[in-house]
């Protein structure tokens, strides 16, 4: 019998940040409360800055709205997307914590085959605090999970394997599918629950999904940044994936690791396909040239933190993409005025969180 969640200590209570990008108030904590109540929340409010959100009492919580980060940043804020959950990354820059987790407001606890509710953000502790081995892949999957090891032939060189950056989610109910699948494919639901995590070999990208997604912001954050998405943008739906990209071929260079599969959470709302769509749309033919820049990419070895990786990318970007489409040059730009941003605020030379960004009190525990 699975020891409930609510019994354990909760894992790096004061180290880790769960960041959530909304448009509406928050009543899904309600049934996440037994394992994320402990955490403090940091919220990035998109749309309209007027609109009231309300949190469920118990919760430790930052709000940010668009004044909030407009205010913070000044005209650094250009680089942060509005109407589009890409804004979820001010989030990534304001924390002062090791480790991140994001979730969206329309993602619940799963329950595995046994039906056991799964701890989703328990899951991504441990496979955070486990090491990754993307230089030999190991057939048994992640061998630092309880009841899994190495398997014969793995180089015992590679047993120690790398840090984690990234552990990134899975969901059962509406997978993250791109709009031109949803079209054809409007009720189809993940219904497998694969009891699964591996590491994401080397040289190999991904497409990382926002929604359920963990990392290490010591190791990553600086790269964590979700592009310019939404409102003004040709381009939407692909925030995650340029992160996800940028970060896969940074973790590559500096030798850290990336997993995917458990832990896995409910999703429940599957957004409007002909929406998405739209949004969608110059990314579908223009990712056909994306992924091919990314896997040539080359990081000099001067290029030694993630901040120098992700400034060396964005000059790649806009000598390499800007043929694509001339919004590659103003993403590149956003990409150094990201650099800029986080620097900014994380050397402590910014001003301080006041108005909504200051931490709420919690009302009752
Ligand atoms: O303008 C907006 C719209 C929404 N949000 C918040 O962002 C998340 C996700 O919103 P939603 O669940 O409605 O959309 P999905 O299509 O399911 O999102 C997933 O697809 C990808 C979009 O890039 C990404 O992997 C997932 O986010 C919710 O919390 C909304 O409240 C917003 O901030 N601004
Ligand atoms: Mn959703």
């Amino acid at each position: 019998m699975a020891v409930p969640a609510t019994s354990l200590p909760p894992l790096l209570k004061d180290e880790l940040d769960i960041v959530i990008p909304t448009i509406r108030n928050l009543d899904f904590l309600e049934q996440w409360r037994p394992y994320l109540s402990p955490y403090h929340l940091i919220i990035v409010q998109d749309g309209d800055p007027t609109k009231v959100i309300k949190v469920p009492e118990g919760y430790d919580y930052e709000l940010y709205n668009r004044n909030d980060i407009n205010r913070i940043l000044g005209p650094k804020a250009s680089c942060i997307s509005f109407k589009d959950s890409a804004c979820r990354c001010f989030g990534f820059m304001m924390s002062k914590k090791k480790y991140v987790f994001t979730i969206d407001d329309d993602c619940w606890v799963a329950k595995d085959p046994q039906g056991n509710e799964i701890n989703a953000l328990e899951q991504h502790i441990t496979n955070i605090l486990s090491p990754s081995t993307p230089f030999f892949f190991n057939t048994l999957y992640d061998p630092y999970r309880k009841g899994a090891d190495f398997v014969r032939g793995y180089p015992f060189s590679l047993r120690e394997g790398v840090p984690t950056a990234i552990s990134h989610g899975l969901w059962l109910n509406v997978p993250d599918y791109d709009a031109p699948t949803q079209l054809v494919k409007p009720a189809e639901r993940n219904t497998r629950f694969v009891d699964m995590v591996m590491t994401i070999p080397k040289g190999t990208l991904f497409p990382m999904c926002g929604m359920n997604l963990a990392f290490d912001r010591s190791l990553i954050g600086p790269a964590m940044y979700f592009g310019l998405m939404g409102d003004g943008q040709p381009i939407g739906r692909y925030d995650d994936m340029w992160a996800g990209w940028c970060c896969k071929v940074i973790c590559d260079h500096l030798g850290l690791g990336v997993k995917t599969g458990l832990p896995y959470i409910h999703h429940s709302k599957a957004s409007n396909p002909f929406v998405n769509l739209k949004k969608e749309y110059k990314g579908i033919f223009w990712q056909e040239e994306i992924i091919p820049f990314f896997q040539q990419v080359q990081l000099p070895k001067e290029a030694v933190t993630v901040e120098q990786c992700y400034i060396e990318l964005s000059k790649q970007v806009k000598e390499k993409l800007t043929g694509v489409d001339p919004y590659f040059t103003k993403l590149a730009d956003a990409m150094v005025t990201w650099i800029d941003a986080w620097t900014e605020i994380n050397s402590g030379s910014s001003k301080t969180a006041v108005a909504n960004g200051t931490p709420k009190v919690s009302k009752s525990k």
